[in-house]
């Protein structure tokens, strides 16, 4: 489904775009307006999402896919999902400033590499950084979609040590791939979805749901409350024939 509550594309100008030095040839320059297209969705509540389609140029995305495909030293961890053990569907890696060795997720406390192994990572941080002027970014959590049965299930990266309105800056590199957001349910939704408090019959509304197509060179935004009051998603997707790599900014308080 569409996003229906696009409520404005930024004035042209608003916040910079870097331009890639190696974005200019082969016909791979992006016009200047194009370039700084940023589309802002009000989730409602206090949570925004912003979608820029074209943050980098493509051969300068390309460049940077060929980079960490080759350099990261990826793995594929045992985590634990509701009590079960089972491998992640996907490659990662983590990288953050020195110090900040406290990530966990499903029982999983992933190695923090150093910046300084992966000189490209700062450049695009810079990128980034510029992008989104009053940000300081600290972390990063590379994944690695190898194929179209590759995903990220429902999840909410609320770990207290983001804070409460976190900043989460999303780099798409290579294949594209559907990224889909979607309400919480209240504690009195779910338990009326579970039938322990109404009778079956009683329906329950679905949760609003959004869809962003993440293109290569695309970056994507999640501010607020998005975290607290929302689920993100990357599905299974039988024709994503090729490997496409995120990268997640963010920042440990
Ligand atoms: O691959 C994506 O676009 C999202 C990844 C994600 O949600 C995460 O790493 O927490
Ligand atoms: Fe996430």
């Amino acid at each position: 489904m569409a996003s229906r509550s696009r409520l404005r594309l930024a004035a042209a100008g608003e916040n910079p775009i870097p331009q890639s030095k190696s974005g200019g040839e082969g016909g791979t320059e992006r016009k200047p307006e194009e370039a700084r297209r940023r589309e802002v969705t009000d989730l409602g509540g206090g949570s925004e999402v912003v979608h820029v389609p074209r943050f980098v140029a493509r051969e300068a995305a390309w460049g940077w896919f060929d980079y960490l495909d080759k350099r990261i030293p990826w793995t594929r961890p045992t985590i634990r999902v509701f009590g079960r053990s089972a491998v992640q569907p996907r490659d990662t890696c983590y990288v953050a400033d020195e110090g900040l060795t406290d990530l966990r997720y499903s029982g999983h406390q992933p190695h923090a590499h150093s910046w300084d192994e992966f000189p490209v990572l700062k450049d695009i941080l810079k990128a980034v950084h510029e992008a989104l002027p009053g940000s300081h970014f600290n972390s990063l959590l590379l994944n690695r979609y190898k194929t179209g049965s590759d995903y990220v299930s429902w999840h909410a990266d609320d770990e207290p040590l983001y804070g409460p309105t976190p900043e989460i800056a999303s780099v798409t590199l290579g294949c594209e791939r559907e990224f889909l957001l979607r309400k919480k349910l209240t504690k009195s939704q779910a338990s009326l979805g579970s039938g322990e408090v109404a009778p079956k019959r009683l329906k329950v509304s679905a949760p609003q749901q959004h869809s962003f197509l993440l293109k290569h060179g695309s970056l994507l935004v999640m501010r607020g409350y998005t975290q607290r009051d929302w689920q993100h998603s990357v599905p299974k997707r039988a024709k994503a024939s090729s490997p496409r790599i995120n990268l997640t900014f963010r920042r440990v308080l």
